[in-house]
């Protein structure tokens, strides 16, 4: 199959340490990548490098085929290349609804309209409430986002991120902070994804990533040393020395 989501060869040095270095991944549609590696592997900056928030020494990032490298990050999200949105970065009085509508006005091109008004908008509203339902977030959509449980935001960050409709999602620890009673719902939302979509989720928790990877990159000290099956992944002698490297210089360092 035509891959929807290519990197190559990419790098990046900060100062005279290769972060990124050389880095090739291929993606196609349907797809379901977990991306692991020590701390301090350069997960965060491939992703950044990816999504147009960092610029690339050298290589290359296509979407659906089309280079662009030289296209700013909300360019890459106009092309389907989205990474969802932190809870961070949601804004506190505002619904999920609102920020569900303002992701749609975003992709429909009518962003600029006066944002109040989507309520009047039957189009919107309906995609609105379709999204939240699908994701348990239905009887929430109009209450504040501070009211709301950290599973729900993490929730809503997925909600946000499916608004724009992308043809690749890259998902950063989703269930990360969330307590161990909500998480269930996070993986049937991740169970749930278009089946069509190609997913990269960044994840340390191994038994999300072995229930929902068909397919495990593990980067160390900036460079892919495994691209296998999840099954494999554990028995990789390079990835174990890997992991037990960071914790032996971790332990070094306290
Ligand atoms: N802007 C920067 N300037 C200098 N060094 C940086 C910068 N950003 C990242 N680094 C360094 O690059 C390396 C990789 O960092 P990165 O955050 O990408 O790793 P990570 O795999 O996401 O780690 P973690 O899992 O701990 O979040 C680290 O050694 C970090 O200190």
């Amino acid at each position: 199959m035509q891959p929807i989501f290519e990197v190559r060869n990419l790098k990046r040095a900060f100062g005279g340490l290769a972060v990124t270095n050389d880095v090739s991944l291929s993606m196609a549609p349907g797809d379901r990548v977990a991306l692991i590696g020590p701390n301090g592997a350069g997960k965060t900056t491939f992703v950044n490098l990816v999504t147009g928030n960092l610029k690339p020494d050298s290589g290359e990032v296509r979407i659906g085929g089309e280079v662009v490298t030289g296209i700013d990050a909300i360019g890459r999200v106009r092309r389907g290349l989205v990474r969802s949105f932190q809870v961070t970065r949601l804004f506190a009085d505002m619904t999920p609804s609102e920020h569900v509508a303002l992701a749609v006005l975003q992709r429909t091109g009518r962003a600029g309209r006066l944002f109040g008004n989507f309520l009047g908008m039957p189009d919107v509203m309906a995609e609105v409430a379709d999204l939240l339902g699908k994701l348990g977030l239905r009887e929430l959509m109009h209450r504040k986002v501070s009211e709301i449980a950290y599973g729900q935001q993490r929730l809503l960050e997925i909600a946000v991120a499916l608004a724009l409709k992308p043809r690749v999602l890259l998902l950063d620890e989703p269930a990360a902070g969330v307590p161990q009673s909500d998480t269930g719902r996070i993986e049937q939302a991740l169970a749930d994804l278009p089946a069509d979509l190609a997913v990269l989720m960044i994840e340390h928790d191994m038994d999300l990533v072995f229930r929902f990877a068909k397919r495990v990159v593990v980067l160390a000290a900036g460079a892919i040393i495994f691209d296998g099956s999840p099954s494999d992944v554990t028995k990789d002698l390079r990835v174990r020395e890997a992991y037990l490297g960071s914790y032996a210089n971790a332990s070094h360092a306290a």
